[in-house]
């Protein structure tokens, strides 16, 4: 099955009231996609294509600058929030049996007013980084809304461990992702742009610039996602598989390198949505298939997974 496309508009930001057939349709759309394949398409969501470019653009402009530029804006440099800031080429290794990724990253995982944004040439880093997040959590919090209902609970399960997302109580995180032109005579054996993973929270919105994603199926075969433009793509994280028992699936992606003389760079925008740091994920079927776990341990451990423990 290939990633199913979903219309969203009934739900979509601008909307107030969905009616109760239009509620049954997406959930069993999002059911079906979810407990198949872990990838959907939604279309119409209420976040336009501009919105998305202006992000990308902004984004593209950050990373263009000379590494000494980008410094001091480093991952770990935020004294209230770890995770918030640039991460460089080779830096992080989505799978860790390879080499760094061919990618570099901006992370916007902190709104908290001390923290210190790019500015000069790049006035408006701020205020567009920070709308475009708190667009993808209104997203976020009514696609979590029709998963509950998907799997007959009641919302408040999933949205009443999401309450702090934009403070530093919560991991959810805004990561642009900047992969530049590979030169294939540096690139080192088994180097991806981004290796084999799953993510790690609930749910990951995925905006896409070009091609170059590609999604592990049930039979263990990778497929290329397309580019879809205007469409955002939704895929189930490791926490939401823990939290449903495995009846939602998180799975494995990847970015490859293009191939060899294509020097062409690619862009995409994630946003990682994790529960709150203190929430207790405990299996929602009343099942103990997992060991109850808070979100903000079980990130911290998948961090040091990624980037090395020091
Ligand atoms: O760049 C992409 O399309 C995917 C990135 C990704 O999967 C991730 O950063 O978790
Ligand atoms: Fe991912």
């Amino acid at each position: 099955m290939s990633i199913p496309v979903v219309d969203f508009s009934a739900y979509s930001l601008s909307k107030e009231d969905v009616t109760d057939e239009q509620m049954r349709n997406l959930i069993k759309e999002l059911k079906t996609a979810f407990t198949e394949v872990g990838f959907v398409f939604l279309e119409n969501t209420g976040i336009t294509q501009e919105e998305v470019d202006r992000v990308m653009d902004i984004s593209k402009r950050f990373f263009l600058q000379p590494d000494e530029v980008k410094q001091p804006f480093t991952r770990k440099s935020f004294a209230n929030n770890p995770n918030h800031g640039w991460v460089s080429l080779e830096t992080e290794r989505l799978n860790p049996r390879r080499p760094g990724d061919l990618k570099e990253a901006f992370n916007t995982a902190s709104l908290h007013p001390d923290i210190k944004w790019p500015s000069g040439a790049l006035t408006g880093f701020q205020e567009i980084q920070t709308s475009f997040f708190l667009r993808c959590k209104e997203l976020s919090l009514r696609v979590l809304r029709v998963v509950a209902h998907s799997l007959g609970l009641d919302p408040e399960v999933f949205l009443g461990a999401h309450r702090l997302i934009g403070t530093d109580q919560n991991g959810t995180t805004l990561r642009s992702l900047y992969y530049p032109p590979v030169n294939s005579e540096k690139v080192k054996e088994g180097q991806l742009r981004c290796g084999e993973h799953s993510d790690y929270g609930s749910i990951t919105l995925l905006f896409q610039s070009s091609e170059g994603l590609q999604v592990r199926r049930r039979s263990g075969e990778f497929i290329c996602a397309p580019s879809i433009p205007g469409a955002v793509l939704i895929n189930v994280a490791d926490l939401l598989q823990r939290w449903t028992s495995d009846q939602l699936v998180s799975v494995l992606h990847r970015v490859l390198l293009p191939p060899a003389g294509d020097s062409r760079t690619r862009q995409s925008m994630a946003f990682f949505v994790q529960p709150d740091d203190e929430a207790l994920i405990t299996c929602c079927d009343g099942s103990n298939k997992y060991p109850p776990v808070t979100a903000g341990t079980y990130l911290t451990e998948r961090f040091n997974d990624s980037y090395g423990k020091n």
